[in-house]
């Protein structure tokens, strides 16, 4: 597994102060990215991930980010019809791609035609496509695709993309793209990034707001040591990992703060 080049944790008030953070974060890579190289590949995360990012559908940004130059991909998908309610292509669509003008032909879905495992294996088929025969997908050393951008999600079980805690796909090192038939939070198919593709990104943000996420939050940015590690915990970028977290999100995790505080303060 990749060591973390470098990690920042992001501690807001609220959710909106979030939401208003992550748009300028965005759009700063953006602007690099396709000044250095005329393109950006970005992965989007469904869930709540995607009313997140709402401010960049909002003056400045709107206007301001060259979305002809964005390529959007999915890091994990259900399958479903693409325009069934738990399609995370809709999820993004609906809060996102409809409402900027990013070219239809540069939106990688999911075929929703096919069955789990050959929706995987297709979307594999055009990763690799990209990479080998256009400049828009960078390879990375390992020889993985290597995105501009990962926004990944988390669920309050420390799941990131549809890769939950001790299944056996959280140790696939081969393929790039794969499927799960009995995923515990429905629906039950769907397909996702494995973690050599996460991990092999430039960037990743992981998005993180809510008290029902705050038991994995501070499993996962505390000193404890535990064997059997969150899927959460198994991120760790080639690149640069920022945590964007609200403050119940990271509630348990200031407790800890402001209790070891207090006994050193009632000490002096
Ligand atoms: O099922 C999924 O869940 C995670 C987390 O979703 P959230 O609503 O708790 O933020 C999401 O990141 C993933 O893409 C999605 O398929």
């Amino acid at each position: 597994m990749a060591a973390t080049a470098k990690k920042k944790v992001h501690v807001f008030d609220t959710e909106e102060e979030v939401a208003v953070s992550l748009a300028k974060y965005i759009a700063h890579l953006s602007e690099n990215f396709c000044k250095q190289r005329g393109a950006f590949t970005v992965v989007l995360s469904g869930g709540s991930l995607v009313d997140t990012l709402r401010k960049l559908v909002e003056p400045p940004y709107i206007g301001s980010v060259d979305w002809s130059k964005w390529h959007v991909f999915w890091l994990d998908e259900r399958v479903v019809p693409k325009n069934h309610k738990d399609s995370n292509y809709k999820l993004a669509y609906d809060g996102l791609l409809s409402k900027v003008p990013i070219l239809p032909r540069n939106v990688y879905a999911i075929n929703d035609a096919l069955p789990a495992e050959g929706a995987a294996d297709d979307y594999e088929t055009r990763l690799k496509h990209l990479v080998a025969n256009t400049n828009v997908l960078e390879e990375s050393a390992s020889g993985f695709p290597k995105f501009d951008l990962m926004l990944l999600g988390m669920g309050p079980d420390g799941h990131v993309a549809s890769l939950f805690p001790g299944h056996p796909l959280l140790k696939e090192n081969k393929r790039w793209v794969t499927f799960i038939k009995d995923s515990p939070k429905p629906p039950p198919e769907r397909i996702t990034f494995t973690f050599p593709v996460i991990n092999s990104s430039a960037y990743i943000a992981l998005v993180v707001t809510g008290a029902p996420q705050a038991r994995a939050v501070q499993r996962a940015l505390g000193k404890g040591h535990n064997s059997d590690k969150l899927p959460v915990q198994m991120v760790s970028p080639e690149g640069e990992l920022t945590w964007f977290l609200d403050r119940d999100a990271a509630s348990r995790r200031v407790k800890r703060m402001c209790s070891w505080v207090s006994k050193c303060c009632s000490r002096v």
